[in-house]
């Protein structure tokens, strides 16, 4: 009875309790945008990695890529992401390369944090990532070949993630809710094991 007048947002929050709520997947996947509705819903912060990287370096991702490569990036992320990952609540929306590293995704996961990949068809991502010129690794001869090379290679690692929640064009809200949901649904997987 008291569970059907309780909201999603309000059952997903309860299943987070102290946790962090992690999103992840490929660029374009949606996890910045829809991360942040999310955390409007559940009423706890956002952040983004992405975001937070620029702050601290106080440079663009592209300019970080060609001043100190791919490599320091990458480390720099990894330090980012484990100093943003210590008190939780939060929405913590990572670069599509983060969960990729072995460690972070160990982090992530020891830290009891909650990772759901946003997980989308390459028409989609391409459709979505060709409006913008901000992503170094897509900078080849052949994007869209290499978007699909990154889903080859990462769409195993991405499936470690406790949650699959498909990203496909619908509203952006209605994208949001299916999260919720799939977190709320949580609370009746721990109840049967
Ligand atoms: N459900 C959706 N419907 C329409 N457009 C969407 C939807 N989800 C995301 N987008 C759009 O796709 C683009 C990419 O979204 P976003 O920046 O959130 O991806 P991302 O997963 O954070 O990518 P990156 O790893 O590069 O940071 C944005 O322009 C966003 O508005
Ligand atoms: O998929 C990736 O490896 C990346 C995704 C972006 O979010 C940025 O973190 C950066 O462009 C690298
Ligand atoms: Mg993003």
């Amino acid at each position: 009875m008291t569970e059907t007048l309780t909201s999603v947002a309000e059952q997903a929050r309860a299943v987070l309790g102290r946790r962090n709520l992690v999103f992840v997947g490929l660029m374009g996947a949606g996890k910045s945008v829809i991360g942040k509705l999310v955390a409007q819903s559940l009423s706890i912060p956002f952040v983004d990695t992405d975001a937070e990287i620029e702050k601290v370096s106080r440079m663009t991702i592209p300019e970080l890529f060609s001043s100190y490569g791919e490599t320091e990036f990458r480390a720099l992320e990894t330090r980012v992401i484990e100093r943003l990952m210590r008190n939780g609540p939060k929405v913590i929306s990572t670069g599509g390369g983060a969960f990729i590293n072995e460690n972070t995704r160990k982090q992530i996961r020891a830290s009891g944090a909650i990772s759901v990949w946003l997980k989308a068809d390459l028409d989609i991502l391409w459709e979505r990532v060709s409006k913008r010129d901000n992503r170094p690794l897509l900078k080849t001869e052949n994007p869209r070949q290499t978007l699909e090379n990154l889903m080859i290679q990462r769409y195993p690692v991405y499936a470690e993630a406790d949650l699959t929640v498909p990203s496909i064009n619908v509203r952006k809200d209605v994208m949001a809710n299916s999260v919720l949901s799939a977190v709320a649904d949580m609370h009746h997987e721990s109840r049967l094991s």
